[in-house]
């Protein structure tokens, strides 16, 4: 079980999040959805401490989430990904073995096997020499997959998953996706993706700074809560875009 209660981000004065309490259990697949800067990327950096809280707490299993980073797989906005860097796609996805086999040893030939197995579930093991610069963008954020499925965590967060990629590659995430989730993992995603896609998810949270609600899709959903999250009074053509993608 991940439990956050009162979670908080004060960047300097900008409040980054307030009071945010949660909690999720195994198996479960939690959308987090709100307006550009209502929190969505600080709820998730905050829960690793990338960003200090100013206050709150971050419990995984009755444990501080900080003292088993181990157990979680991290995936940053494209934007945070430093596409220049020379490496090639195997070295993404063996970064994730390198806490198990240590920085300067040679891996192993168990870590070799869970970075091939990764590279084949995304469906690129031929690109494995290429460097990640050189790849589309669906195919980078495969290779962000593939890096969170070989570390074989327990918790994973990803920061706009679906950003960029082609309906093949956001099928191949699903598809993922599920499996984790009957692995009893817990899977948290930031998105703006509207409509029917996010009846995949178990539950949403709907930020704006503090939660604004927490329940499955049709709950969260509703006229009203998105006139509190998003601030457009009904009749504005955004608004209607919005709720007419999800309700019909
Ligand atoms: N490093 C930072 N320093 C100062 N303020 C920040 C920083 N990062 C985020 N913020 C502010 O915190 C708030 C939340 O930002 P955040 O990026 O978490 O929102 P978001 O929901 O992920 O937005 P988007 O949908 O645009 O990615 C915003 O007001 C933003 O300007």
């Amino acid at each position: 079980m991940l439990e956050v209660q009162q979670l908080a981000v004060n960047y300097r004065g900008v409040c980054g999040l307030d009071s945010v309490s949660f909690q999720v259990s195994p198996g479960q697949l939690v959308g987090i959805i709100g307006p550009n800067g209502a929190g969505k990327s600080t709820l998730l950096k905050a829960l690793l401490g990338l960003v200090p809280a100013s206050g709150g707490v971050v419990h995984y299993c009755t444990c501080p989430l900080h003292q088993q980073l181990e157990r979680v797989a991290y995936i940053p906005q494209r934007s945070q990904i430093d596409w220049d860097y020379p490496i090639t796609v195997w070295n993404v996805v063996m970064m994730a073995r390198t806490r198990q086999s240590g920085w300067f040893r040679t891996p192993g030939r168990a870590a070799k096997e869970i970075v091939k197995a990764a590279l084949e579930r995304v469906e690129i093991p031929n690109l494995c020499d290429r460097r990640i610069g050189e790849l589309s963008g669906g195919q980078q954020q495969r290779v962000f997959l593939a890096r969170a499925l070989a570390q074989q965590a327990d918790l994973f967060l990803f920061d706009e998953p679906f950003t960029g990629v082609d309906k093949k590659t956001e099928a191949i995430m699903l598809e993922v996706f599920e499996e984790l989730r009957s692995q009893g993992k817990i899977l948290l995603l930031s998105t703006h993706e509207w409509g029917q896609s996010l009846n995949q998810l178990d539950r949403l949270l709907l930020l704006n700074q503090c939660l604004i609600a927490d329940g499955s899709p049709q709950q969260v959903m509703t006229p009203e809560n998105l006139r509190q999250a998003y601030g457009a009074p009904l009749g504005n053509p955004l608004h209607q875009d919005l709720e007419t993608s999800f309700f019909c």
